[in-house]
């Protein structure tokens, strides 16, 4: 399972190690990784132009004794020095090699530039000159390739206050940090290479995670030979309304494709015709009342995708979530829960799943600053609501209490489109049916609806049901991964 950690974190891991080692050592694994990779990327090493941004701490220090090596291998190397003082020990080094300084101008002649301006040392937005210095690279032809972490990007949050680096390929050092995993940040990485430079054992408990093909695979629950049906798990649907009717549809078909043994919908007349045209399998409650005394057992619900949010639509809310079963919370019943936080009171689990606007009405929080800081809102929301928060949007971070959150990688651009959330919703609420925890069916669901995306888009544009449609392909795509060797 992929592990990343706070700057806090590797500093002090880094700390143990170095204690431990000659001085220097750490800093010459890191040149040595990182000058391999650029050497990777450049082909043949000789006769290429490579260019240094060098800010003043250790950053810097990686990245001049990395442009020595190349240079000793025939590259032309060149360093614009930003700060005020500059790594000694690794600018004398870069000379040695035969690496020589310049302005800013040599950048548009770089084959490869190397952004070591800040790394983990960095706090707040980037001060100029090196502010103007990360924009010029994004703007130059070469390559990018970021040193530990693009400068700009909060090493722990993900946060970009500022300008920043995008790069095409990020080399980080020891393990992966936070802010690579989490959008803005993640956006800005590229590539991402992990060097190791010994520091495992000496790493505490991650910060974040992200699942692997393999630990989904291993999460997800297969049918057996004496399963049916109802022991696959039933997963109730209370969606849709008179006025919106294709979230019913979406929702039910995620649910579907997801695997769950049986869908009971539950709604009123409208969508009620468009769930049984579309889903003759699913088992349909036509609700006049808002009730579901008569909607039989179900393992789970989902509750809200277009459901409204007026008075029927409260009762009915009110009525699933007075069930001993775990409900996932999504759209209007987000709403619905954010105007009347009793509906949240009871005992069997729930798992919320808002984007950023819909966690800013229950946190009563600024949406602007619930995108730029996912984790730390998630994990808010987790604690003060006493639920497991999947908040979706270009990274999708899942969280609960008192365990790493769980970052989703598996997502594309093209998901951004209407309808794609309902699917979700089905999804996940059909793995909360077959027994997994809000966690697992949280993390897993949000897997697999974006690994579904990416097959459905393949480079060009889908529709939400494309994605439900591609969520069998989705797993089988797990199972393959999960066979090959590791
Ligand atoms: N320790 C080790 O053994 C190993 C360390 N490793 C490497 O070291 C890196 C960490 O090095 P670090 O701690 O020296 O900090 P780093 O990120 O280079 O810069 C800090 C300096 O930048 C400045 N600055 C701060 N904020 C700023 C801003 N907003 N805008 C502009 N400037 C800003 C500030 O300087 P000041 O302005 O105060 O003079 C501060 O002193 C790490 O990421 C990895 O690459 C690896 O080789 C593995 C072995
Ligand atoms: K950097």
């Amino acid at each position: 399972m992929p592990t990343a950690y706070t700057a806090d974190q590797i500093r002090t891991a880094e700390r143990a190690l170095m204690a431990r080692l000659p001085d220097g050592t750490l800093m010459d694994r890191a040149a040595a990784g990182l000058a391999a990779v650029c050497a990777g990327l450049l082909g043949k090493v000789y006769g290429t132009r490579v260019l240094l941004l060098i800010g003043s701490g250790d950053n810097g220090g990686d990245a001049l004794y990395a442009g020595a090596r190349l240079a000793g291998r025939g590259a032309r190397v060149e360093a614009v020095l930003a700060g005020a003082k500059t790594h000694e020990a690794g600018l004398e080094a870069f000379r040695r090699a035969g690496g020589t300084i310049a302005g800013p101008d040599a950048l548009d002649q770089a084959d490869l530039i190397v952004d070591g301006l800040v790394g983990i040392g960095a706090t707040g937005a980037l001060r100029e000159p090196y502010a103007r210095l990360a924009e010029a690279a994004n703007a130059a032809p070469g390559l990018v390739v970021a040193v530990d972490v693009p400068s700009g990007v909060d090493a722990s949050t993900g946060q970009v206050a500022g300008a920043a680096v995008a790069a095409q390929v990020t080399v980080t050092m020891g393990a992966r940090k936070t802010g690579l995993l989490v959008d803005p940040g993640a956006s800005h990485v590229g590539e991402l290479e992990l060097i190791d430079i010994g520091l495992g054992p000496y790493l505490p408990d991650p910060d974040v995670v992200s699942l692997s093909h393999h630990d989904v695979y291993g999460l997800l629950k297969r049918p057996m030979g004496e399963s049916d049906k109802y022991r696959r798990g039933v997963l109730g649907v209370a969606a849709g309304s008179d006025r919106y009717t294709g979230a019913a549809v979406l929702a039910v078909g995620g649910a579907l494709r997801a695997g769950a043994g049986m869908v009971r919908y539950v709604g009123p007349g409208e969508p009620v015709t468009q769930v049984r045209a579309r889903w003759p399998e699913a088992v349909i409650t036509e609700l006049s009342e808002p009730s579901i005394d008569e909607v039989g057992r179900v393992q789970a619900w989902v509750l809200g995708p277009g459901l409204g949010t007026g008075d029927w639509a409260h009762e009915l809310a009110a009525r699933v979530l007075a069930s001993d079963v775990p409900v996932l919370i999504d759209a209007d019943a987000l709403t619905l829960v954010a105007g009347d936080r009793a509906l949240l009171r009871r005992t069997a689990p729930v798992l919320i799943t808002p984007h950023a606007g819909e966690l800013s009405r229950l946190l009563g929080a600024d949406r602007a600053a619930i995108e730029a800081g996912r984790l730390e809102h998630a994990r808010r929301a987790a604690a003060e609501l006493g639920v497991t928060v999947l908040l979706k949007g270009s990274t999708t971070v899942v969280a609960t209490r008192d365990l790493p959150v769980r970052v989703n990688g598996t997502g594309t651009a093209w998901l951004a489109t209407g309808g794609t959330g309902d699917v979700l919703s089905g999804v996940a609420g059909a793995l909360l049916a077959q027994g997994l925890d809000c966690f697992d069916a949280g993390s897993c669901g949000a897997y697999l609806h974006g690994l579904a995306g990416r097959i459905a888009a393949d480079d060009a544009p889908l529709t939400a049901a494309d994605v439900a449609e591609a969520v069998p392909a989705a797993i089988r795509m797990l199972r393959g991964a999960s066979r090959s060797p590791r």
